[in-house]
C-alpha cells in the first residue's frame, strides 16, 4: 500500500502549462503569416515575423492584465463597490515587494512584511507580486465575512500547499467528507485522553527534572513537542512514537553538549524534523505566489521529508487495516460499531468507515498537523509569558494548588472551575495565536465589508487570495483597549472581557471561526489545561535561561524600544505554518517541596 501522488517536481507542469499559454500569441503570429503567404501569397520578411512572435508573447500578456483590470473595475461598478487601497511596488513586478517580504520573514517581528502598510492603506488593501493581486486584512468584519457569514463564497483553494501536505487544504466536497467523517470523534471528551495526556505530561515532567537537577538548562519547546507528539500519536494511531523516550537536548553552551550532539536521531525525532520541514517549505510557498514554482523547477522541496513522514505513517495505517479487515472477518465488528469505545483511537473510528490508504493517510496527517504543534506551541509560549511576568505564575500556581491540590490528577470538573488558567490560556493565544496568518481565496467575484463603517463595500474578485493575520488582530488597540499589546490575563476576567470580547467576537479566533472552526478546541484546551496543572504542581519557579539561548536566537537591540510585548521580548517568535520560538524556549525550574 502506498498514498503516493505526484512524481514530478510541483514546479515543472505548472511552468509548462504558463509556458504553452504564454507561447499562444507567437502561434498564432507564426500560423498567420504562413497563412498570408498560401492564401494572398503575401511574404513577410522573416526578421519582421521573428520580432512579431517575439513581441506578441509581452504584448498579450500585457493587454490581458490590462484587460483583467477593466474587468475587475467594471464588476466593481456593476456591484456599486469600490477597489481596496493598493500597495505598489518601485520595480519590475514588485520584485522589491517579494524581496522586502522575504528579508522580513526571516529577520522581522511576526506580522513585518505583507503588513507594514496597514497604517497608512487602512485594514483591507491589496498587493501585486508578478500581476497577481492578493488582498490583506485585519479587520474583523472582514475575517467574519470570510470565515463565517459568507464561508460558502471562500475557498482554502491554494492548491500550491495541497501539492504537499494532503487536505489540511481540501475544500469543497473532499474537505466535507473529511469533516463529517471526523467530527463524531471529538463530539465528546474522553476519559481515556485524561489518562493519555497524565502518562506523557509525568515522563515529560521527570526528564526535566532530571536536567535541572543537574544544573542544565532544558528547551521547553522541545520538551513539549515531544509530548504533544506522543500524545497526539498515541490518541491517533493508539501507537506512541515515544519520542520522550530519548534524551533531551543540551544547550549549546552546555558543557556536555558537544558528546550528546554526536548521537544518532530516533525515528520520533527524524519523523518530528520532517514534519516542521514540510511545513517550512508549505509557509515559503505561500509567501511567494505563484513564483515558489520557479525555485521548485527540478525538485519538490517538500518530498525528502514528507518521504520520512511518509515512512513513519505507512505501516501504522496497514496495520489497522489489516487488524480491521480481520476484525470484520471474524464479524467482531458489526457488533462494535453502534457502541461508544472508551479506549478507540481516531485510527479505529476512521478505519470503520473507510480502508482507503489514501483517505486515512490524509486524514490521520490533517489532524497530527492540526492538533501536534499548535498545542506545543501555545503551551511554550505560555510559559515564556510565566517567566516574564513571575506574579501570573504566582497566581496561577495558587489557584492550581487551591482547586487540584499540589499532587492530585485533574479532571474535567476541576479545569472547568478554573477560571484563571483559562484566562492564562486565552491571553497566550490572543498575544501569541498558534496559527498567526491564514489565507482564502474568493470562489466568485464578490464583495467585503468596508473598514470604514461608513465607506461602500468593497470589491474581490474571483481567484483572489485574501491573508488574514489572526496575530495583528488580536493586538489592535480599537478592538482591545490601550493596553491591547500588554499581557494582561485579567483582561478576561474584569470589565473589559464584556467591553471588547463579548461585544465583538470575532477580534478573537485563534481556532478560526464558521464551519471549518477547530475541531479540536476542547480536547486542546483540555491537554494544554492538563499539562500546566500538572507542570505547576511541580515547579515553584520558571524562569528563562537566556546564556542558553542560541546566539542567533536573540532578538535584535532594536526591538527593546518598541511598545507592549514586542519590546518585552527575549525570544524571536517565528512562524511556518504555526507559531514557534527560535532557537527553542530554554528555561530552568525549581521544583516543588512536596507535603507527603
Ligand atoms: C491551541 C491549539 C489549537 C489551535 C490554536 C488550533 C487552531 C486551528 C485553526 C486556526 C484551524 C483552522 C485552519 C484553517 O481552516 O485554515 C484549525 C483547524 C483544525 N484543527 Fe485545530 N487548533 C488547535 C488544536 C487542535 C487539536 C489538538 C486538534 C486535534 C486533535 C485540532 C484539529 C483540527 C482540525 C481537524 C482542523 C480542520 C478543521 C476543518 O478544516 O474542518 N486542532 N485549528
Amino acid at each position: 500500500m502506498r498514498a503516493t501522488r505526484r512524481m514530478l517536481p510541483p514546479g515543472l507542469p505548472f511552468i509548462m502549462r504558463r509556458l504553452a499559454v504564454n507561447l499562444i500569441p507567437a502561434l498564432v503570429v507564426s500560423l498567420a503569416s504562413r497563412l498570408l503567404r498560401v492564401l494572398f501569397d503575401f511574404q513577410l520578411p522573416k526578421l519582421a515575423v521573428l520580432l512579431l512572435e517575439i513581441l506578441s508573447v509581452p504584448v498579450v500578456y500585457i493587454s490581458r492584465i490590462q484587460l483583467r483590470k477593466w474587468r475587475v473595475r467594471r464588476a466593481a461598478a456593476q456591484m456599486g463597490a469600490v477597489l481596496p487601497p493598493h500597495w505598489d511596488g518601485q520595480r519590475f513586478g514588485n520584485v522589491d515587494l517579494l524581496n522586502h517580504f522575504l528579508e522580513r520573514f526571516q529577520n522581522g517581528y511576526l506580522g513585518e512584511g505583507f503588513w507594514d502598510r496597514i497604517d497608512e492603506l487602512g485594514h483591507l488593501h491589496s498587493v501585486s507580486l508578478f500581476w497577481e493581486t492578493f488582498y490583506v486584512t485585519t479587520d474583523a468584519n472582514v475575517v467574519k465575512t470570510v470565515l463565517a457569514t459568507e464561508f460558502s463564497d471562500y475557498e482554502k483553494g491554494v492548491t500550491h500547499l495541497r501539492a504537499t501536505l494532503c487536505v489540511f487544504n481540501a475544500d469543497g466536497d473532499l474537505w466535507k467528507f473529511h469533516r463529517q467523517m471526523t467530527r463524531p470523534y471529538f463530539s465528546r471528551d474522553r476519559i481515556s485522553h485524561f489518562e493519555l495526556f497524565d502518562r506523557h505530561s509525568e515522563l515529560a515532567i521527570k526528564k526535566m527534572k532530571e536536567r535541572f537537577r543537574g544544573g542544565h538548562a532544558v528547551d521547553f519547546q522541545d520538551a513539549i513537542s515531544r509530548f504533544t507528539l506522543d500524545s497526539a500519536t498515541e490518541f491517533l494511531f493508539g501507537k506512541c512514537v515515544h519520542s520522550l523516550d530519548s534524551d533531551l537536548p543540551y544547550a549549546y553552551n552546555d558543557a556536555v553538549a558537544p558528546g550528546h550532539g554526536a548521537r544518532e536521531s530516533s525515528v520520533a525525532e527524524r519523523f518530528a524534523t520532517a514534519f516542521a520541514g514540510a511545513q517550512h517549505v508549505v509557509s515559503i510557498r505561500s509567501r511567494t505566489g505563484w513564483v515558489w514554482h520557479l525555485r521548485e523547477l527540478f525538485k519538490d522541496d517538500s518530498a525528502e521529508h514528507m518521504r520520512v513522514v511518509d515512512a513513519f505513517l505507512q505501516p501504522i495505517l496497514e496495520e489497522a487495516i489489516a487488524k480491521n479487515r480481520a476484525a470484520k472477518g471474524q464479524g467482531a465488528i458489526e457488533a462494535k460499531e453502534g457502541e461508544e469505545d472508551e479506549d478507540e483511537t481516531l485510527l479505529d473510528h476512521l478505519v470503520k468507515i473507510t480502508d482507503d490508504p489514501v483517505v486515512l493517510h490524509d486524514e490521520t496527517l490533517n489532524i497530527l498537523i492540526a492538533g501536534r504543534d499548535t498545542t506545543a506551541a501555545t503551551l511554550t509560549y505560555a510559559v515564556y509569558l510565566m517567566s516574564l511576568y513571575p506574579e501570573v505564575f504566582k497566581r496561577l500556581r495558587a489557584e492550581v494548588l487551591e482547586k487540584v491540590g499540589p499532587t492530585q490528577m485533574p479532571t474535567f470538573e476541576d479545569i472547568r472551575g478554573m477560571k484563571y488558567l483559562r484566562a492564562v490560556i486565552n491571553e497566550t493565544l490572543r498575544l501569541y495565536p498558534a496559527v498567526p496568518f491564514n489565507v482564502r481565496v474568493a470562489n466568485r467575484d464578490t464583495t467585503l465589508p468596508n473598514p470604514d463603517p461608513n465607506g461602500p463595500r468593497v470589491f474581490i474578485p474571483e481567484r483572489t487570495a485574501i491573508s488574514y493575520s489572526v496575530f495583528l488582530m488580536h493586538r489592535r488597540k480599537d478592538y482591545w483597549g490601550p493596553d491591547a499589546l500588554e499581557f494582561d490575563p485579567d483582561r478576561w476576567l474584569d470589565e473589559r472581557l464584556n467591553k471588547y470580547f463579548t461585544a465583538n467576537p470575532f477580534i478573537f479566533v485563534p481556532f478560526n471561526a464558521g464551519p471549518r472552526i477547530c475541531l479540536g478546541q476542547q480536547f486542546a484546551y483540555n491537554e494544554m489545561s492538563f499539562f500546566l496543572i500538572r507542570l505547576l504542581q511541580n515547579f515553584s519557579h520558571i524562569e528563562l535561561d537566556l546564556s542558553a539561548q542560541p546566539p542567533d536566537a536573540r532578538p535584535p537591540s532594536e526591538w527593546a524600544s518598541a511598545e507592549g510585548q514586542k519590546g518585552k521580548e527575549k525570544i524571536i517568535p517565528k512562524c511556518h505554518l504555526t507559531l514557534y520560538v527560535h532557537g527553542g524556549l530554554w528555561v530552568k525550574m525549581v521544583e516543588a517541596e512536596r507535603e507527603v
